[in-house]
């Protein structure tokens, strides 16, 4: 393995001719953790990830791999392997001689080819054309592309688009094990609940713009209510005594024995059910998903602009 290096976007702004794709963005993305890049469609993703990769120039501001650009970087390749695109792969072409094309461009030996080709799972679909591969199988091979060159940074546009639950698995399976490696992997995605499962870290972008740059756990956390959810066969009685507490209650329109408890943590809940003498069903701390906190922050921000 290539070894690692820091991706660097500083002040890093791309303008098309009435679009401002990315604008102003500075962020760094390190070694040895899985950074997710997070942003709704048009936000600017795939526009930063060609910048890393010099297959677009900055209107201003830089974009660059261990402090240098990509393109002033000897045996690129082994720097940093991407996949942008899995379907760009000519359709008549094994999955084989496509990745041979690739190794020989990049000076890889061809060894690597059957090693990769094991490693993403395609082993027996060696000689299959690609255009006839499923889409995950493709997505695959997409992976399989920017591993050839064993690269330290790793950069994959939506990898999990196109494959299964099993694929899934996978594929934040190999994400967690390239970062583990010590590797520096950064992926979009726009399925929240997968970023959720595989990112330690996130950039967020909405119109071109850095919205947070910050571990996921803490994304979350600064961004969400804490609530206590509590059920009760006694939920009146419970509900009384947490309001004398002066806890603010919400009773569930659904679930007839249970209530939505905020400002409060389980274990005040807990010790009022028990002076009180009210039996507890369950008690839970609730903290909203990695989607329910995008969705609010953008939409704070549609009605802000
Ligand atoms: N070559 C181009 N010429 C003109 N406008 C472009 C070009 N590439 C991207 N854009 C515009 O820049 C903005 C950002 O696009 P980009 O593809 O980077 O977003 P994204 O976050 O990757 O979205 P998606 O998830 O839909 O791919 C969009 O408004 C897009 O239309």
């Amino acid at each position: 393995m290539t070894p690692s290096a820091t991706l660097e976007a500083h002040a890093l702004t791309k303008r098309y001719r009435r679009t401002t794709a990315v604008d102003d963005l500075s962020f760094r993305v390190r070694p040895g953790v899985v950074t997710g890049f997070l942003g709704p469609n048009g936000a600017g993703k795939s526009t930063t990830l060609r910048l890393f990769l010099g297959l677009d120039r900055p209107t201003r501001g830089a974009a660059t791999v261990g402090g240098l650009r990509l393109a002033e970087t000897p045996r690129a390749m082994r720097v940093v392997g991407a996949m942008l695109d899995a379907r760009a792969v000519h359709p008549r072409r094994t999955a084989t001689d496509h990745l041979l094309a690739v190794a020989r461009a990049g000076g890889v030996h061809r060894r690597r080819v059957p090693e990769v080709l094991g490693l993403v799972g395609l082993a027996d679909a060696a000689h299959r054309p690609a255009g006839e591969l499923s889409l995950g199988m493709q997505q695959r091979l997409g992976i399989a592309t920017a591993l050839v060159g064993d690269p330290g940074v790793v950069i994959l546009d939506e990898p999990l688009n196109g494959l299964d639950p099993e694929g899934i698995r996978w594929a934040r399976t190999l994400m967690r094990d390239l970062a583990s490696e010590g590797r520096t992997v950064l992926f979009s995605s726009h399925l929240m609940g997968e970023m959720e499962l595989t990112a330690d870290h996130l950039v967020v972008v909405h119109h071109g713009r850095l919205l947070a740059d910050q571990p996921l756990t803490a994304f979350v956390a600064e961004r969400t209510t804490r609530r206590v959810r509590a059920r009760s066969p006694e939920r009146e009685r419970l509900a009384a005594a947490l309001d004398r507490a002066g806890v603010t209650t919400r009773v569930d329109p659904v679930a007839a024995d249970a209530l939505d408890v905020t400002g409060t943590t389980t274990d005040e809940v807990g010790r009022i059910a028990a002076t009180t003498g009210v039996a507890l069903a369950e008690l839970t701390d609730v903290r909203d998903s990695l989607e329910e906190v995008f969705l609010a922050m953008t939409a704070a921000r549609k009605d802000a602009a």
